[in-house]
């Protein structure tokens, strides 16, 4: 009876909406921003229509998380007194009640407010909301949690979160959702050794597989670190999401899922650069990461593979340089998996962690930190917003983007047409050759064949945001 009388009162406060919401032309139309080449001007997602998975998300599955890191803030309480005694409990209070105040502003669909405390990216962030307030032509517009660009809303609650931290401290550098990434890592550890235990046993014999055995295990790493995909935080609420079976010998099924599939595209561009390798020494291929725990090794254990084959011979990793979107890694996540797998009992894993820290040691592997991957901008705007970063994505042969919310940063989350080529939808970001490798969890999608996307709709009116399809799409000169 209690608990219903509380939901009420929460349906209450949320927005009466109907599909279309009165705000008609809202923020969705970005008009002064880059076009497609085709001088389309695309409308963004939004989740100002109920029935959006951008709608549902917002309305169901941010508050979720928000829930969850006050519970964790919680549970942490004891630790903070230990470590910092009184000042630690009265800053993990403060914590929370920023975030309950975070939660409220969005289930009743506050304006977006800008950011209080000096960090590098506040100015940035501030601006970026007086965008989008200017394109608002109401007069007394301001952006609201439900009739803002989806990215923007997301990421700003991430922004967010990261804010009601840095205001606590002494318990600023706390991540509440270390705990979840490093379960995820825990729960996969069958699938981990699985992993670890093939390459290893692949590095022996590496030196003699022909062209076409090489290709064939270039493809197998490259569809493990896409089905790793599927393990992120985010979509599930923060819930544990982690890999339980072996991917490898799934992999066989898996391949139908693949709605775009490049792989030619990046085995001829590789092996290409390696027969070239005499003129040009260095070789280098660019992972910008997603999430961390079991995703991220099987991104670790491809960049092992292509070293080891020799398709490339320096591989940059780029991270967040703040918690994001659940499960996404940071330069701790990353350190920490290293020496987790480092420290395993397991032979084949324990070698692996060895070898990883060697390749950093040695330079070829370098972790990379810039707060561009967590601002809210989609990738088009990088030359303006971060040229140093995108001058040092220049430097790549190929480029990999890993996971979902990069995808929707590379095509502006624009709702595009199925068909639109990658290219167009990249709308002017071409820093080098690149490759999205993603599954899906978001309505966009392009770069399909005509009928694909409709046929799909028709029997499985889901299949855009569930991770159950994949993709490996594309761009550059070969
Ligand atoms: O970890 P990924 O693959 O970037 O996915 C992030 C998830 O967050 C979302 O933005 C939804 O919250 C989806 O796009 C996706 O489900
Ligand atoms: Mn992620």
């Amino acid at each position: 009876m209690m608990l219903r009388a509380v939901v009420l009162i929460l349906q209450d406060s949320l927005p009466k909406r109907q599909d279309t919401p009165p705000r008609s032309t809202v923020v969705a139309t970005r008009n002064d921003e880059p076009m497609g080449v085709g001088g389309i001007s695309q409308q963004v997602m939004s989740s100002a229509k109920t029935r959006s998975f951008a709608y549902l998300t917002v309305k169901d599955r941010t508050p979720q998380i928000l829930t969850r890191a006050i519970d964790t803030l919680h549970r942490h309480k004891s630790e903070f007194f230990e470590k910092h005694g009184e000042r630690g409990v009265e800053a993990e209070k403060k914590a929370i009640s920023l975030l309950s105040k975070l939660r409220n502003e969005l289930q009743t669909d506050k304006p977006i407010i800008p950011l209080v405390e000096k960090f590098v990216d506040t100015d940035i962030w501030n601006q970026y909301l007086e965008h989008q307030q200017s394109l608002l032509n109401e007069s007394d517009g301001k952006p609201r949690w439900f009739y803002s660009p989806w990215l923007f809303v997301e990421c700003y609650m991430y922004r967010r979160i990261h804010e009601a931290i840095i205001q606590s401290p002494p318990i600023d550098d706390f991540d509440v959702f270390k705990e979840s990434k490093d379960q995820n890592f825990f729960e996969s550890q069958e699938s981990i050794i699985a992993l670890c235990a093939y390459l290893q046993e692949l590095l022996r014999t590496v030196e003699d597989l022909d062209e076409n055995q090489l290709k064939n295990e270039f493809f197998k790493f490259l569809q493990i670190s896409l089905w790793g995909n599927k393990c992120d935080l985010s979509l599930s609420g923060g819930e544990t999401s982690s890999q339980k079976t072996s991917v490898i010998n799934s992999l066989g099924d898996l391949e139908p899922f693949i709605l775009v599939n490049d792989m030619e595209h990046l085995w001829s561009l590789l092996s290409n650069c390696k027969k070239r390798r005499g003129k040009a020494p260095v070789i280098r291929v660019d992972i910008v990461l997603d999430n961390s725990g079991f995703e991220l090794v099987t991104d670790l254990v491809l960049a092992d593979f292509l070293l080891a084959s020799k398709l490339a011979t320096e591989i940059h990793f780029y991270g967040k340089t703040i918690p994001w979107f659940v499960s996404d890694t940071t330069v701790h996540d990353f350190n920490w998996l290293i020496e987790q797998v480092k420290r395993s009992n397991h032979k084949w894993v324990s070698k692996c962690g060895v070898d990883w820290e060697n390749h950093i040691k040695m330079g070829r592997w370098v972790y990379h930190d810039h707060m561009f991957w967590t601002l809210p901008h989609e990738f088009c705007a990088m030359p303006q917003v971060a040229p140093d970063l995108y001058a040092d994505l220049q430097k790549a042969h190929l480029i990999l983007f890993k996971g979902d919310l990069n995808y929707r940063k590379l095509t502006g989350d624009r709702k595009w047409e199925f068909t639109v080529p990658f290219h167009q939808a990249l709308s002017g970001f071409h820093p080098a050759p690149l490759c999205s490798i993603r599954t899906l969890k978001a309505e966009i999608q392009v770069g399909l064949r005509p009928g694909q996307g409709e046929q799909l709709t028709a029997s499985e009116p889901n299949w855009r945001t569930q991770g159950k399809y994949g993709i490996f799409q594309f761009d550059g000169p070969l």
